[in-house]
């Protein structure tokens, strides 16, 4: 205790007595002290991303990346500024904080909803309860954060240390494979090393829906409703794919209200933002609304690179970094996509046992594409092949029926038509008894939603296109 005045007053004299210290000073001071009071992972996005920018007038102007970032500084890091710089130097200051993206983030969440487009009845419907679990690589230290998901980087990581104070409940949303179920289930992993003994449920939308209807069927309403009420965070995956069912989203809205009037912290993800999933209900929309909306957009090339290199690093692979750019060059809008042409590149090595150079990439890249989508396969090669492999009728797959064992095959040759093949949309529901292109768009998403979890299926997936490949 003396020992710290002593610190204290030396401090106090060195300055000779004039209270105002230089804004770098002042700054190097409140960093070591953020640095020994937060984790790394808030030191970083917190304290490594603001600048200070001057000092004058008893204020403290520092610029932080986000409106978000604005706000978590001003409701929980400005005391501490303002208790820092009287400890320091004795002085009183106010800080201001100010972020360049302020306005855009705000025209995107007041943006107008888009035209929604019809989506497919059908639902295929798995008569299992599915077990939840966490993936263990999606957590926030393996997520590397660049211009387009800093905001809903910061924003997960506010709700894991806040569960139901500040942001709730907290929307994610964005295009294909750019990391909102990684966040997500960050929020949990993050939330369990916090607080041991929480409880954390991660589900998709379509598991919820599944479960939901297997307890009516097993009349096991009253165990559903334990299971979903009863946790301190409930992170529901592709919010998007509860559009067309009614009575999915009523018992939603009621584990919602549950929830949040406990103050137990809501996460969703989405493609989309609420007001544009279609036949949502308004209530629900407005409740979504109620917490904070986020999008994570495409990553820059640099932020590319970096998850490649992290990637890279995970796995022991020398990969120059002239390499990585090459990689992070094609592909530019999708991170499942980049991954994967990481472990294409490194199967192609393996394969040639050559080491890992940019011309062996530009090879192995080429021939994923040439395999990707062979030349001349058609949607009726697909069908056959299909029909085949899940022993039904091509007859069936281009029919109406909505039993089960032939809505999903149906809507597995619908992926692979769109997957390998430059056929359009439309063209594809054409070559499926005249369905309209929603339905097409449907069963994509739902398969690609599915591959995301299921082991068995990835391998099926697999093993169809090494049997269409020419
Ligand atoms: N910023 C990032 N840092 C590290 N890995 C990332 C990042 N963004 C995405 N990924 C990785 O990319 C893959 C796809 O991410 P994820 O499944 O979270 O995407 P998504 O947005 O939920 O996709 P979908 O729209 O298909 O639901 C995952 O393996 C994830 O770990």
């Amino acid at each position: 205790m003396i020992r710290e005045k002593e610190q204290f007053l030396f401090k106090m004299t060195k300055k000779g007595g004039i209270n105002v210290p230089n804004l770098e000073e002042l700054w190097q001071y409140l960093e070591s002290y953020f640095q020994q009071h937060l984790s790394a992972v808030s030191y970083s996005t917190w304290i490594e991303t603001a600048k200070p920018l001057k000092l004058a007038n008893h204020q403290l102007t520092i610029e932080v990346p986000s409106s978000l970032h604005k706000d978590y500084w001003e409701k929980v890091l400005a005391t501490k500024v303002v208790e820092g710089a009287y400890a320091f130097a004795n002085i009183e200051i106010t800080p201001v904080f100010v972020s360049k993206e302020e306005e855009d983030a705000q025209e995107k969440a007041d943006s107008d909803a888009l035209a929604a487009p019809e989506v497919d009845q059908e639902a295929n419907i798995p008569t299992f309860m599915r077990e939840t679990r966490l993936n263990s690589k999606y957590t926030f230290e393996t997520f590397v954060t660049g211009k387009g998901n800093q905001m809903a980087h910061a924003a997960a990581l506010v709700v894991s240390e806040e569960p139901g104070v500040l942001y709730n409940p907290l929307f994610l949303y964005g295009g294909v494979g750019l990391g909102k179920t990684h966040l997500m289930q960050a929020i949990g992993h993050q939330l369990l090393k916090t607080h041991p003994g929480s409880k954390v449920k991660y589900v998709t939308s379509e598991a919820f829906a599944n479960d939901f209807i297997n307890s009516i069927q097993n009349k096991e309403q009253e165990k559903f409703r334990q299971e979903y009420r009863n946790v301190d965070l409930l992170l529901v995956d592709d919010i998007q794919f509860f559009a067309d069912k009614e009575g999915t989203q009523e018992e939603f809205f009621h584990t919602f209200n549950d929830l949040y009037n406990n103050k137990k912290q809501i996460v969703l993800t989405s493609d989309r933002l609420p007001n544009e999933i279609p036949k949502l209900q308004e209530r629900l929309v407005s409740r979504f609304k109620w917490g904070l909306s986020v999008d994570i957009t495409p990553p820059d090339l640099e932020t590319r690179i970096a998850i490649l290199r992290n990637k890279a690093n995970a796995e022991h692979l020398n990969i120059p970094d002239d390499t990585l750019s090459y990689i992070a060059g094609q592909i530019d809008s999708n991170v499942r996509e980049l991954e994967g042409a990481l472990v294409r590149v490194q199967a192609y090595a393996r394969t040639k046992e050559e080491p890992i150079t940019t011309s062996l990439a530009a090879d192995a890249l080429k021939s994923l594409n040439a395999e990707e989508k062979p030349k001349d396969l058609t949607i009726t090669d697909i069908q056959s092949a299909v029909a085949k492999y899940y022993q039904v009728s091509v007859a069936d797959l281009k029919g109406k029926k909505r039993v089960k064992n032939i809505v999903w095959p149906r809507q597995i040759a619908m992926y692979l038509s769109r997957e390998m093949t430059d056929n359009s949309l439309p063209r594809i529901g054409q070559e499926f008894g005249g369905k309209d292109h929603t339905t097409v768009i449907h069963a994509h998403e739902k398969v690609a939603a599915e591959l995301k979890s299921d082991e068995q299926l990835k391998e099926q997936i697999a093993e169809l296109k090494n049997k269409l490949k020419p």
